[in-house]
């Protein structure tokens, strides 16, 4: 079955908005356990702008679920990582000014640097999972990092769905299906919604996680959290 890790981002947005603790991201994040999801995410960026490292601090002693932290590897976030130890650590390319994650790792021409970081982690007992486009030749190159699992950006698949188109997940499903016989877990999220994730499901195989925030917090102010949560299990099932 496919799990759900909740990406706690925008809960930290909201938070920060005021300057205080309110939202308190580790009881929402208790919470969000409590209705049923299967893992939390979170995405330190460099600029703290949503989530802060001491958040993430504070998260790992209470969550009962997978703790996954996304970001680039840079020092500061690969030393927080490790002093953290979660259940997976995903690796994103993002630039420090991105507005969000914005594009998959080339993974052929940064697979040295990569293998390397990777087997830091590993080494750790840490699951690595790479942010990856829906190219074949990346799915390739991710097998030869020595990473656990790829996480498939769906940005361009929520795109095509959105616009109707019926192969909005083709490329997905190839990649899965690929990086599957090459052994690697899939992983997959950004911009998936309740409106798109069950025709994701559908057509793409071997889908071990999706990670979703934007979508699942803001529907969440018009439905409540448990609610929003129950229809994403209710549509992984
Ligand atoms: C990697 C990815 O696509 C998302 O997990 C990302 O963490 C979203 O970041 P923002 O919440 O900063 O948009
Ligand atoms: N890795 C994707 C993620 O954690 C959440 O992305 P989004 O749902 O906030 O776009």
């Amino acid at each position: 079955m496919t799990k759900l890790s909740v990406n706690i981002n925008k809960i930290a947005t909201l938070r920060n908005a005021r300057g205080g603790d309110v939202p308190n991201v580790v009881e929402a994040a208790k919470m969000i356990e409590s209705f049923g999801a299967e893992g939390i995410t979170v995405h330190p960026r460099p600029d703290e702008r949503h989530i802060r490292y001491a958040d993430v601090r504070d998260l790992k002693p209470v969550l009962n679920t997978e703790f996954n932290i996304e970001g680039k590897p840079i020092s500061q976030f690969t030393n927080l990582v490790l002093e953290i130890k979660p259940a997976q650590v995903t690796l994103v390319p993002d630039a420090e000014d991105a507005i969000t994650s914005n594009a998959g790792w080339d993974t052929v021409k940064h697979e040295d640097y990569l293998k390397e970081v990777i087997a830091g982690f590993k080494e750790q007992g840490i699951r690595t999972s790479i942010f990856v486009d829906p190219v074949k030749e990346m799915i390739e190159g991710a097998a030869k990092t020595g990473t656990d699992r790829i996480e498939l950006y769906t940005e361009a698949f929520a795109v095509d769905y959105a616009k109707g188109d019926p192969n909005a997940a083709k490329a997905y499903a190839e990649c899965a299906e690929l990086a599957h016989q090459l052994g690697l877990g899939v992983n997959a999220g950004h911009d998936l919604s309740l409106d798109n994730l069950k025709f994701f499901k559908d057509n793409v195989p071997h889908l071990a996680e999706v990670s979703i925030g934007h979508a699942l917090i803001s529907e969440a102010l018009y439905m409540g959290l448990e609610k929003t949560i129950q229809e994403y299990l209710k549509l992984l099932k």
